[in-house]
């Protein structure tokens, strides 16, 4: 290993907490690479390309799609080094204190910090436990919502009572020709607002139901009809459909945090030893976004930005423990000068 193979930061996850952390750590002058296992950035923001995004401080109505395009352009602004489709599989530590990042490429990258910022690990969607629901997953049984027009004049089923659930229901009303809401449980668990936007629309909310069995069409092809089960009474209701949306949430692949060489703990409370939370139990290794998960910890956009901010100054003291971590205005960079001046030159332009 050279010295010009270490990087000051080396930033595993390329969600928002990651991008975002990206940015910051080259607005502190580190030398900074950004992982990420997927072979795309956004992190779980690609699972909502078409949501539109109300609730990031600052940011009118903006869709996921549009969001993900801003945080790249953000992230990549100082140049960091990308690594693509590469997974992260372990962590270790040399004599010189210098980390280790084996991949499952089998690939070593070196770095005198690590932000883990791989929000709930790699996403897989819980699948529908029904014997041969696979075979649907080609046809019109869905794990995501990539396009609200896939689902234009259809009737779908939406399985599930999270927010997600809520969320697609509530987006695919206007434009499905039906929809239907499953929910094993007598109350959904999304925002109260969206519930309460979701009981005053045509959507059939059907709770205390399962899904029990899916009918096939003739040739076997596609899910024609869903029976469900209703958990009260036992009986057993079957509805015509064009497409069946699963969302029971995600299983988490956490290999990192469970295999690592250095053994990382997240904090989960709130510090009274003065230490921060987005530092782990391993010092030299941070944490930023969905992975930060103490009490009282909203999983939002907004609050992984704020993460990732403190956990490059965090890793900045930590290589320079002179430097300052505290109290920086940070939209002061050589660099946004000259953008600065020509975003001024068309502003004073218009007016
Ligand atoms: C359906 C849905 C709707 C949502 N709507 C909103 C909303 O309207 N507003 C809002 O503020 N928030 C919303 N959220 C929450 C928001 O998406 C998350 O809070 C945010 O994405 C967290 O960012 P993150 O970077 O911490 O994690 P993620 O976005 O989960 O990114 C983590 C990245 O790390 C990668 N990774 C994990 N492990 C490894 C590894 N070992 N090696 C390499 N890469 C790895 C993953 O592939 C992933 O790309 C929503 C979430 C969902 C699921």
């Amino acid at each position: 290993m050279s010295e010009r193979d270490i990087y000051d930061v080396t930033v595993i996850g390329g969600g928002p907490a990651g991008l975002y952390s990206s940015f910051y750590s080259g607005l502190r002058e580190l030398k900074t690479k950004l992982i990420e296992f997927q072979s795309y950035l956004g992190g779980k923001v690609n699972v909502y390309p078409e949501k539109m995004i109300w609730d990031v401080g600052g940011l009118t109505p903006v869709t996921g799609e549009k969001l993900i395009q801003q945080l790249i352009a953000q992230g990549l602004t100082f140049d960091p080094t990308v690594v693509l489709g590469e997974k992260v599989t372990s962590i270790s530590k040399g004599e010189d204190g210098v980390f280790t990042l084996h991949t499952s490429l089998g690939a070593e990258h070196y770095s005198r910090t690590v932000i883990l910022a791989v929000g709930g690990g790699i996403l897989k969607p819980q699948k529908l436990k029904l014997d041969g629901a696979e075979k649907y997953e080609v046809s019109n049984l869905h794990y995501t919502v990539k396009s609200l027009s896939r689902f234009k004049g259809r009737t779908v089923l939406i399985s599930g009572g999270g927010n997600s659930a809520i969320d697609w229901a509530n987006e695919l009303e206007p434009f499905a020709k039906k929809v239907y809401l499953t929910y094993r449980k007598e109350q959904l668990k999304g925002h109260e607002a969206e519930v309460t936007r979701l009981f005053k629309s045509s959507v059939t909310c059907l709770l205390n139901t399962d899904i029990e069995r899916l009918v096939a069409t003739e040739d076997h092809s596609a899910i024609e009809r869903v029976a469900l089960r209703n958990l009260d009474d036992n009986a057993l209701v079957e509805l015509a459909v064009d497409d069946v949306i699963v969302s029971h949430g995600y299983e988490r692949d956490k290999d990192l945090l469970a295999h690592s060489q250095v053994s990382i703990e997240m904090k989960n409370e709130w510090c009274i030893d003065g230490t921060s939370m987005s530092e782990t139990s391993v010092p030299g290794i941070f944490a930023a976004g969905d992975i930060l998960a103490h009490e009282g910890k909203l999983h939002l956009i907004a609050g992984a930005f704020q993460d990732a901010a403190n956990a490059v100054n965090k890793a900045k003291q930590y290589i320079t423990p002179t430097a300052e971590a505290w109290g920086m205005v940070s939209s002061h960079n050589e660099l946004f000068e000259e953008r600065n001046r020509d975003l001024k030159k068309q502003l004073f332009a218009n007016i």
